[in-house]
């Protein structure tokens, strides 16, 4: 910790250090005791070799759960009990990231997870509303060493005040908030705010909208919530999965730690680029083809683009069968394909019984040729005369070759492909001149809605999938409910019960928590193969648990669709600030994205205070968005620094960001250049040791970054270079980055905003 973040103990009388010491070396000693049951029991598990069926899908879930509750274990190590609270009824508990109970007959608690209910005090009390709180703790460690003790008395008449307390509690938060930047985000969980608590805690059903300035702990809020809803409704989310929408690699490679600090594993992180399993799109479109392919009539053009597909001859086709031909016209074919249409099925699903319609035309006009009475017209066949010819039509691969081409099985890369190398008839001329461009293998962010929907237009011709799968669905169920029976008489090993009077919540899920075979065996499938994250990644029409979308603000009608297709419990929270927005396709107002899925059946709420960017700082950053909008109001940031940010006026600019660098470097943490993407090249030829490219590793002491990539990230000095050439939502964003100090140098004129403060 560098000054301003050190925290002091001097207050406190060695032995109440000593005690807490103690304290947690008896919790470490029970985590040491755990994990050495639980690797010996994996060991165990994983020496069954060549076991019978039965043996080895209990296995496979022993294997599953005593790996998640390692990891556990070992995440939370060396910050494992972070703060106490001594209630007035002489009650106390410590509160850590995992809770843990005693190898005791009675199986004590003595530890509370953070998200336990008797937990919230700590987070909520206030010496006004002390919620039976007499003191409030914040044990401060390095490994398994403490370090620092600070209390709050929230009784003032309490005769065991030394005087020495913080009143407010403001230290330990000012503390992580001055602490260096390491590139990765922390977890908060020592110094979650009472209204952030609130959201974290939020009934999990229907969509809760986060709605909060930069800064003010939106991400840190989504990702605790995240971990509270996996403790809170373990049994579905486990095997649901929640998914955790982000915008861009970067900025899931910069908060894909808290969520394992916490000790929780079942999360999906992804970018909407990465939604489409088998596609992994990291390169961006032009912001006006972005803007059209994200508008919501896309939906209607691609499903006119399928219809387009299912093709009349121009005027007949010839089939000849038997040394006879048959002549396919329009007419014949459109009855075909209307009675095809009106079944309602997606294209590839509804191709068999257009190849029935067909055939069966075939057939009528083949029996017509070749039945037909030469004296009285009627037709001499009878019907296994009509089943015969009908078998060998099928058998002829030209009218294979017709139905493919009136009728083709089409995948959604195929559909979309050939759509944006020819638009020109589905869309305006500006609008095709836009998109237009000649087939590649190689998707944009912006093209991976349009392929989900293209897989929903599509559908998927899996019948043959779907028979296997439900053979496969009952043989596990069989050997499930055999298991079940066997493991209800070997429950020997629990973790930590969540309530402690509701012992059959139990922290980590066992064979016989699942009373049904068939979910028993669904679980075995997962446990068989692939965590429940891992399955959804790989499926597209998986349906998650939760779904939360960070920066939601920037997410196109087309990319809700898809991601609205994932969740049908609508069961989401939603975080994002539309004064950050910069996708041209993102949508402007909660409602619009709302209304076409729940109409007003959603619950807003606002985070107001600023815990990253300086009151300095954001002054400056306010007066960016001020100059267009007179009546905005930032969020009121929580410290100030003193240290004003600075402007300067260059000409030589890549030699100043050289200078500028030297300067803003800070001797722990990280600093940011923040930069438009074509002035990269002449940045890094003149400065050493920057970090730059598509994803940079935020870990590096220096980074080059352009404004988009900047979303979403901090770092404790950033340098903003040319500000003239960013939208304001990007300089807004780019300038609110910092944590300490920032820089900013330009040769051309400065934006307006700017002129003002400068
Ligand atoms: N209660 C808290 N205790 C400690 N640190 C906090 C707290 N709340 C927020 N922070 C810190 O404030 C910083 C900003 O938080 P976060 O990135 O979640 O904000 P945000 O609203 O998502 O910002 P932006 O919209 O600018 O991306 C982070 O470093 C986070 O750890």
């Amino acid at each position: 910790m560098r000054a301003g973040a050190e925290l002091s103990n001097t207050e406190f009388p060695d032995d109440e250090l000593r005690r807490e010491q103690e304290f947690i070396d008896g919790l470490y000693a029970r985590v040491d005791a755990l994990r050495g049951v639980t690797e010996d029991s994996l060991t165990d598990a994983l020496a069954q070799g060549h076991t019978p069926m039965q043996a080895r899908l209990e296995r496979d879930i022993q294997v599953a759960e005593r790996s998640g509750l390692l990891a556990a274990l070992n995440a939370v190590d060396g910050s494992l009990c972070f703060g106490r609270i001594d209630l007035t009824s002489g009650e106390s508990h410590h509160i850590g990231r995992i809770g843990l109970r005693a190898d005791d007959a009675d199986r004590t608690p003595i530890l509370i997870d953070w998200r336990a209910e008797v937990a919230r005090p700590f987070y909520l009390a206030t010496g006004h509303t002390p919620m039976g709180l007499r003191r409030r703790r914040h044990i401060s460690t390095e490994g398994r060493r403490v370090t620092a003790l600070h209390d709050e008395i929230l009784d003032l008449g309490d005769e065991t005040r030394t005087g020495h307390e913080d009143p407010s509690g403001d230290a330990v938060l000012l503390a992580a908030l001055n602490s260096a930047r390491t590139g990765r985000m922390a977890d908060i969980v020592r110094t979650i705010q009472a209204d952030q608590d609130r959201i974290i805690r939020a009934p999990h059903r229907g969509v809760l909208v986060v709605e909060g300035g930069p800064g003010t702990g939106k991400t840190a809020v989504a990702l605790h919530r995240a971990a509270y809803l996996l403790y809170e409704h373990r049994e579905l989310l486990a095997r649901r999965a929640v998914l955790i929408v982000g915008p861009n690699p970067a900025f899931l490679g910069y908060i894909g730690e808290v969520l394992p600090s916490l000790g929780e594993t079942g999360v999906l992180l992804s970018t909407v680029g990465e939604l489409f399993p088998g596609v992994k799109a990291t390169r961006t479109d032009t912001p006006r083809a972005a803007a059209v392919k994200g508008r919501a009539d896309m939906a209607d053009v691609l499903a006119e683009v399928v219809r387009s597909r299912q093709a009349l001859p121009d005027p007949v086709i010839t089939i000849e069968h038997d040394r006879t031909i048959l002549m396919l016209d329009d007419g014949l074919v459109n009855v075909a394909r209307e009675r095809t249409r009106a079944t309602k099925l997606p294209h590839n699903a509804a191709r068999e019984h257009f190849e029935g319609h067909i055939l069966n035309t075939l057939t009528d006009l083949y029996a017509e040729r070749i039945g037909t009475d030469p004296f009285d017209g009627s037709n001499l066949l009878d019907a296994s005369d009509i089943t015969q010819i009908r078998d060998e039509l099928a058998e002829n691969p030209e009218v294979w070759a017709a139905i493919d081409r009136l009728w083709p099985r089409l995948t959604p890369q195929q559909l979309v492909a050939g759509f944006l190398a020819e638009p020109d008839a589905f869309l305006s001329p500006e609008d095709a001149d836009a998109v237009r461009r000649p087939v590649t293998r190689h998707w944009t962010v912006s093209d991976v809605p349009l392929l989900d929907e293209a897989a929903e237009l599509l559908g998927e011709d899996d019948r043959l999938e779907r028979e296997r799968a439900e053979q496969e669905r009952l043989r596990q169920i069989a050997y499930a409910q055999g298991v079940l029976d066997v493991s209800y008489a070997s429950r020997t090993y629990e973790f930590e019960d969540k309530e402690e009077d509701d012992p059959e919540a139990s922290e980590v899920l066992s064979a016989h928590d699942i009373i049904d075979a068939e979910r028993f065996a669904e679980r075995h499938e997962e446990a068989d193969h692939r965590s429940a994250a891992e399955r959804a990644a790989a499926d597209r029409t998986w349906a998650f648990g939760h779904i939360i979308v960070d920066e939601a603000q920037e997410l196109s009608p087309m990319a809700w669709r898809m991601l609205m297709r994932r969740i049908p419990t609508r069961s989401m929270t939603l975080v994002g600030d539309p004064a950050q927005t910069s996708e041209a396709g993102g949508v402007g107002s909660w409602e619009d994205i709302l209304a076409p899925y729940v109409e007003d059946r959603w619950e807003h709420t606002r985070l107001a205070v600023n815990y990253r960017t300086p009151a300095e700082i954001m002054e400056v950053a306010a007066a960016v968005v001020r100059a267009e909008n007179p009546s905005f109001e930032p969020p009121s940031s929580v410290r100030s620094t003193g240290e004003k940010p600075w402007i300067r006026a260059v000409d030589d600019l890549p030699g100043a960001v050289a200078d500028a660098v030297r300067e803003l470097t800070p001797e722990e943490g990280r600093l940011a250049v923040i930069a438009p993407r074509d002035l990269h090249r002449t940045i890094a030829a003149r400065t050493d040791a920057l970090t730059a490219g598509a994803e940079p590793d935020l870990t590096q002491p220096v980074v080059l970054l352009d404004p988009k990539q900047a979303k979403g990230l901090e770092f404790d000095s950033v340098l903003v270079v040319e500000p003239a050439r960013y939208g304001t939502s990007d300089l807004y964003v780019s300038l609110t980055r910092a944590t300490q100090r920032l820089g900013i140098l330009h040769t051309e004129p400065l934006p307006k905003g700017l002129v003002d403060v400068a």
